[in-house]
């Protein structure tokens, strides 16, 4: 018997998504998420689409490593435990390669060191990471351990757009500059893209926009990344549930000079207390759009930064790539928020973006167009895989 599946783990700051997938046919065979670690409220999904049933857990789960211990034995009541021999690997999502790692990556002793010295980078996400694959080779020390990088896909970006214009022998030192995140998505959807187009990838230019909790856009070009919008941290760019985006670093150091604020408070201040949040008191998506329906002033102006600076970014990128073939949108907000799609879109026939109403109103878990046919410019909702797209990477390196 060939070992086929893959376990994913995406081990998020306070959530773990995870996977088992058969490598054969692509098939899953356990999905499930852990969500509010660490808060009395945690919860368990775990689902066999296969058969079987799903099963919830309420109740306190205090950290990752509980977490993750509490997924294995999930697995394993289901026969589908990480002792099983048809498991090839794990693959772990890592938010934070830096400069070393921009290919999937097996995990060594040294490779784990140099991944908790990404922490600083990613404080919200390496974290998390480290615990996962530290829960998953105790667990099974002979299984290969996969990393597959947020910041990998893109390492293509040319030397301009990932530097910073500040002092070059300070950049160097304190290793500043942009990495970009979310990238196994952006790859994932850039090239699902291109096959709802009926096109070869490298010939499609894309943006896509993945707006999730974190959200971030970049700029494709025949299926390479040449632009971003997140940088040394997941923090620059679009304005997210709980992150800020885009602001003048003078703000920081206002907010020292003047309101006297550490640094460390100004960094869960713009990271854990901006955005949506910040701005009207939900992140979630979901809240905002129904006080805003219902005339919430704050509602409605955070709803409105939100598609504001989304419009910033499709006419940067358009700028960017000079041609460009389709706009899509992915990830929770993307896949499912119709408004904020409309809104982005709205206003830029001159960029050539148009939307049919209709098909913007269907709801369907399948990748879709939303221009009309003869639009100058596609624009299209595709579901993301970040899981699938961990294993399919994962799988090819242990199995090359
Ligand atoms: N039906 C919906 N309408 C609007 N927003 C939604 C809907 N469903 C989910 N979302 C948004 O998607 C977000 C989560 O997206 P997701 O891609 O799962 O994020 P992450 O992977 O960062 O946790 C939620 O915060 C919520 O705002
Ligand atoms: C990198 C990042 O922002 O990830 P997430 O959206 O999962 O928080
Ligand atoms: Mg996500």
């Amino acid at each position: 018997m060939t070992a086929s599946r893959v376990l994913v783990l995406n081990s998020g700051s306070s959530s773990v998504k995870y996977q088992l997938l058969d490598m054969a046919d692509a098939s899953r065979l356990a999905v499930g998420l852990v969500e509010r670690i660490g808060e009395e409220t945690s919860r368990l999904v775990h689902e066999t689409p296969g058969g079987g049933g799903g099963r919830e857990r309420l109740g306190p789960i205090a950290d990752h490593e509980a977490a993750l211990k509490a997924v294995a034995a999930e697995l394993a009541a289901d026969g589908l435990g990480l002792d099983s021999p048809e498991l090839a690997a794990v693959g772990h999502r890592v938010v934070h390669g830096g400069t070393r790692f921009t290919r999937p990556t097996v995990v060594t002793d040294e490779v784990l060191a140099e991944i908790r010295n990404l922490i600083p980078l990613a404080p919200l996400h390496n974290p998390a990471n480290v615990t996962g694959i530290e829960v998953a080779r105790t667990l099974r020390a002979d299984l290969p351990q996969v990393a597959v990088f947020d910041t990998a896909f893109h390492s293509t970006m040319p030397e301009h757009v990932a530097r910073y214009a500040i002092d070059a022998a300070t950049a160097r030192e304190y290793a500043i500059r942009r990495y970009g995140f979310h990238g196994t998505s952006h790859a994932y959807v850039s090239r699902a893209t291109a096959a709802l187009l009926g096109r070869p990838e490298a010939e499609v230019n894309v943006i896509v926009l993945h707006l999730g909790n974190g959200a971030s856009a970049s700029a494709v070009r025949g299926g390479v990344c040449v632009e971003t919008s997140m940088g040394l941290t997941p923090l620059e760019g679009l304005v997210m549930g709980t992150r800020s985006g885009d602001l003048d670093p003078a703000v920081v150091f206002h907010l020292a000079r003047v309101g006297g604020l550490s640094v460390d408070e100004i960094d869960s201040l713009l990271n854990k207390k901006s955005g949506l949040l910040g701005m009207c008191g939900d992140n979630d998506m979901r809240e905002v759009l129904r006080r805003a329906g219902e005339g919430d002033e704050a509602a409605t102006v955070a709803f409105e930064a939100y598609v504001h600076r989304l419009k910033k970014y499709i006419g940067a990128y358009t700028a960017v790539l000079g041609r460009v073939d389709a706009v899509v949108f992915t990830a929770g907000v993307g896949e499912n928020a119709h408004q904020v799609r409309a809104a982005a879109v709205a206003g830029l026939g001159g960029l050539g973006l148009e939307l049919d109403a209709e098909a913007n109103g269907v709801r369907s878990p399948r990748p879709r167009l939303i221009s009309p046919p003869d639009a100058r410019v596609a624009v299209a909702v595709v579901p993301t895989d970040e899981e699938l797209e961990i294993a399919t990477q994962a799988y090819a390196l242990v199995t090359q």
